[in-house]
């Protein structure tokens, strides 16, 4: 489980978190809001990747202050641009980057790398130059890259933003099919309708916080003119 207690988040002078207490228990969140609402803010609170100005982010008990090596491999996080996350020259190598990192010996990385690549449909491009996918398959391979590592949670930036109909329905399903519990941030309402709970952001404060109906008619109504 995730919690946070009265989270402020400041960037310099300015406010972009306000007193967010959340125990986010559920398999499956969605974060919505408006643009600069805070939510990648948010998203990148919960493992570590940026420490709260004030307040605490605990993951499975631990604080994001004092253990962030230990939660960021409990917390997976796939960024909206893939492009950014894509590390490693070709597909195996970047598979293959993460379980390195985390020691795993080599019979079982090339056994796990193999697993991915049948997984993901990544299995014809095995050795191709990972920047010359299809943004769908470039989305593919870094979520297959975050997954491969056996994180128990994991978060997804925006992850179907950059991608066609087919591709959006294609990671759409991926994602509802994870066993871990996912925290999506997104502007796919269609994608926050999966979740079973979906908390609304507004100027860094919670405004809904509920099962998706509920939340995304108040999301919808206090963003559509009248
Ligand atoms: N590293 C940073 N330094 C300074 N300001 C930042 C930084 N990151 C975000 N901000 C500011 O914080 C506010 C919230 O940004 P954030 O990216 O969390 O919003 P968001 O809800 O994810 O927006 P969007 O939907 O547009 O992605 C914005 O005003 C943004 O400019």
């Amino acid at each position: 489980m995730i919690e946070l207690r009265n989270v402020h988040h400041r960037f310099g002078d300015h406010q972009v978190l306000r007193g967010i207490d959340l125990s986010l228990t559920e398999q499956r969140i969605a974060i919505v809001g408006a643009n600069g609402s805070g939510k990648s803010t948010l998203a990148r609170l919960l493992n570590g990747l940026l420490l709260p100005t004030e307040g605490q982010v605990l993951v499975d008990g631990l604080d994001t202050k004092k253990h962030g090596k230990v939660i960021r491999r409990k917390v997976g996080f796939v960024f909206q641009d893939p492009d950014i996350q894509i590390i490693m020259p070709t597909v195996v190598e970047d598979l293959d980057f993460g379980l390195k990192h985390h020691g795993i010996p080599r019979p079982e990385r090339e056994a796990r790398v193999e697993a991915a690549l049948a997984e993901y449909g990544l299995a014809a491009h095995r050795h191709h130059p990972a920047h010359l996918l299809s943004g769908g398959q470039k989305q593919l391979l870094a979520i297959a890259a975050v997954l491969i590592t056996n994180p128990t949670h994991i978060i997804f930036d925006e992850p179907t933003t950059l991608l066609d109909l087919r591709n959006r329905h294609r990671i759409t399903r991926l994602i509802t099919e994870l066993d871990h519990q996912v925290i999506l941030i997104t502007h796919d309402l269609e994608l926050a309708a999966t979740a079973t709970r979906v908390i609304v952001l507004d100027q860094g404060t919670i405004t809904a916080d509920g099962p998706p109906t509920e939340s995304l008619s108040s999301y919808i109504a206090a963003h559509t003119n009248p």
